[in-house]
């Protein structure tokens, strides 16, 4: 069966029912299930290995789960053309590499095709070309709109990346750790684009992958902690991300705070480093 038209704009964006994902033999997700309505801003964390970019990855229906159920856009994976409606998602992946040592305005038009190069023969329509360059102002990449690809910096490479996802209009943006790489201003102007983004447009719901507290923009609504590839806890963000669940999540004792400007910061409890034989440091 195919998707035959546009996904419907009404009900939750993505909804996962009891999912299991099994790789040889083993299960690196287990019973998660999720809902994310439109507006809706969710942060996906773990440590390293949780299952995070896996989840993500049915979510963006690049996998199908083992078990249980994923709708995205109301569609049911295993029921309907992926490739289709990847094409009504916005997927953000930082490894994605341009075809060719294309220029920056370029690279978000292939948001369009969803391809690594600007399909031959292929036109963008004037409202196109306005509207790549209205989503590079909105991320501070307007300056650089001419540039070619490999001259970018690494933050000003996951902007553009984020604009060319945005092309197609989609309801959904998900984004795997979007700030990794970047040095603290960058980090800064990414976090304040995608704060702006969702400010521009109120009825998209993003899903954001990280493992850094820090990293999570002001504007994030929705939390859930993966931890083994099981859910530890899962909800409103005030309600998820506290010391006790975040130390839980990491098997690390961690103490949160969350600034006057609506961000976190993580300070993890130091732990002695022993070496055999050598009597233990004083603390
Ligand atoms: N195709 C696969 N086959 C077998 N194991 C896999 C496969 N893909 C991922 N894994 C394993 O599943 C676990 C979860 O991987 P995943 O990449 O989802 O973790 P993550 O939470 O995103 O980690 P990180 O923060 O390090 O990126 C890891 O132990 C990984 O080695």
């Amino acid at each position: 069966m195919t998707v035959v038209s546009r996904p419907a704009d009404s009900g939750p964006v993505l909804r996962a029912g009891e999912v299991a994902f099994i790789r040889d033999g083993r299960h690196l997700l287990s019973d998660i299930s999720l809902t994310v309505h439109p507006g809706e801003h969710w942060a996906l964390l773990g440590a390293n290995g949780a299952g995070k970019s896996t989840l993500l990855a049915l979510l963006g229906a690049v996998n199908h789960p083992s078990r249980g159920v994923v709708e995205v856009l109301g569609r049911r994976l295993g029921r309907v053309d992926v490739r289709e409606l990847r094409s009504y998602l916005g997927h953000v992946n930082p490894r994605h590499t341009p075809d060719g040592p294309m220029r920056v305005r370029e690279v978000v038009l292939t948001g369009l095709t969803n391809t690594a190069a600007l399909v031959p023969r292929w036109q963008p329509t004037e409202q196109e070309a306005e509207r790549a360059d209205r989503l590079l102002a909105m991320l501070g990449m307007s300056a650089k709109a001419g540039d070619r690809w490999p001259t970018l910096s690494q933050g000003e490479r996951g902007r553009t990346l984020i604009a060319r996802a945005l092309m197609p209009q989609p309801r959904l943006l998900l984004l795997d750790e979007p700030a990794t790489g970047l040095d603290l201003a960058a980090r800064e102007q990414l976090l304040a684009g995608i704060d702006a983004l969702r400010a521009r447009h109120p009825s998209l719901a993003t899903v954001l992958v990280t493992h850094h507290l820090e990293e999570l923009p002001a504007t994030t609504t929705h939390a859930m902690l993966l931890r083994d590839g099981r859910c530890l806890a899962s909800g409103p963000v005030g309600d998820v991300l506290t010391s006790e669940l975040v130390s839980a999540c990491f098997d690390h004792p961690v103490r949160l705070v969350r600034g006057d400007d609506g961000r976190w910061a993580a300070r993890a409890a130091r732990v002695p480093v022993t070496v055999p034989g050598e009597p233990v440091p004083a603390a």
